[in-house]
């Protein structure tokens, strides 16, 4: 038994045109000479002012109906995954003072125990939690089945847990990759798939937590950005399938930029210089998008909606920008990994 249960982006251009386009203000082919000052005018155009009124319409789009109001999450019946540390810890907690219901999980059961104790003393109208590892469906499902058992249903699913990945060049390791995508990918299909006739029933939420690295990538995280990556595309296609069934369950997709939690700082500080937004602001934005049933959030707004922005007007540009906010010679080269995994 692996649980234990407690109670209470463009088509690239050939070499000849890259050149012309990148080092002249002459178009290609034919060889037609524009003014160089329009030519400015059009790049200003295309880096400020476009991405400006993307910004408009992103804020308009992506925000739910209504305001939120913390009554909202009172007595709702909430399973939160990742949560003995991090930005799901923080989660518990607003959740808790909020006064649900909430159901923690994560391998480290000293940690999760400690969590449940703060949770009932900050007020949740009731704390316990399931310690285990999300490298197994089977235990994803195990998961919502103890939801199922002690509530009898389920108002709201909060996928947050990732599996170790390092913060390196890709060393080839097949294995790892597999690996990641069951912790990180697998296992918040087989929990959606476990949970859905409950959140059907109450007309529920599920909230994913995702990262900028799963719209754009950056260096050193090939593994992890392919999953993250992965959780869009599965939750987009069922949202529409949603909608085209009439299931009234909201998916929220939460794109995270760089948040304070100890384990990514120690990850990546020696070599990423921005300054981390904080887990508890973060884990607030996360409830009440989820309660507001937003389709996206972006956290921070200030980095992340720009670089989505971004990645589709100016992708050259915006894959430069990301190099230049990473210092490559603080990145110590692991050797390559053996097993090639197939
Ligand atoms: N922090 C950041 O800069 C960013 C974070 N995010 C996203 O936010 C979410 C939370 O990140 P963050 O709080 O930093 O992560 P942490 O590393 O702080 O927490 C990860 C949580 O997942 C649990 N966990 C780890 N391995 C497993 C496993 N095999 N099975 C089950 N649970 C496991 C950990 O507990 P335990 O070890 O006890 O199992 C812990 O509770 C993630 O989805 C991440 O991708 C997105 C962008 C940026
Ligand atoms: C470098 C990215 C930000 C680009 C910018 O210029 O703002 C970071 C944005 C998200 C980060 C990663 C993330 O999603 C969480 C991972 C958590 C792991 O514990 C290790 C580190 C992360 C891969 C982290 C690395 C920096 C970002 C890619």
């Amino acid at each position: 038994m692996f649980a234990k249960l407690q109670g209470a982006r463009k088509e690239k251009a050939p070499a000849d045109l890259q050149g012309s386009a990148q080092n002249s203000h002459c178009s290609p082919r034919p060889r037609v000479c524009s003014n160089p000052s329009a030519g400015k005018g059009m790049g200003l155009l295309l880096k400020v002012l476009i991405p400006l009124l993307g910004l408009g319409l992103a804020v308009y789009f992506y925000s739910g109906p209504g305001n939120f109001n913390e009554e909202m999450l009172r007595g709702k019946r909430v399973i939160v995954t990742g949560a003995s540390s991090g930005i799901g810890e923080q989660m518990a907690y607003h959740l808790a003072r909020m006064g649900a219901h909430v159901l923690l999980t994560a391998r480290t059961e000293a940690k999760l125990q400690k969590v449940v104790d703060k949770c009932l003393d900050l007020g949740a109208a009731s704390a316990r939690y399931v310690s285990g590892s999300m490298e197994s469906t089977a235990f994803a499902e195990e998961v919502v089945k103890e939801a199922e058992i002690t509530w009898g249903g389920l108002d709201m699913l909060i996928l947050n847990h990732i599996g170790y990945s390092y913060f390196n060049f890709f060393n080839g390791d097949v294995d790892h990759v597999r690996k990641v995508m069951e912790t990180n990918f697998l296992s918040y299909v087989a929990m959606t798939v476990s949970a859905l006739p409950m959140l059907k029933e109450s007309e529920g939420s599920i909230v994913v937590v995702s990262s900028v690295s799963g719209k754009v990538a950056s260096p050193f995280t090939a593994p992890y950005s392919a999953t993250k990556f992965a959780l869009e595309g599965f939750f987009s296609s069922l949202r529409h399938e949603f909608i085209i069934e009439n299931v009234n369950v909201s998916i929220t997709l939460c794109i995270l930029g760089y948040i304070n939690t100890e384990n990514a700082v120690r990850a990546v500080s020696h070599v990423i210089k921005v300054a981390p937004a904080p887990k508890e602001e973060c884990a607030l934005e996360i409830i009440r998008s989820g309660a507001l049933r937003q389709r996206e959030l972006h956290y921070p707004a200030s980095t992340v909606t720009p670089a989505v922005l971004l990645r589709d007007f100016a992708p050259d540009f915006l894959d430069g920008l990301i190099r230049s906010n990473h210092q490559v010679e603080n990145i110590k080269r692991a050797p390559p990994s053996q097993g090639s995994g197939h």
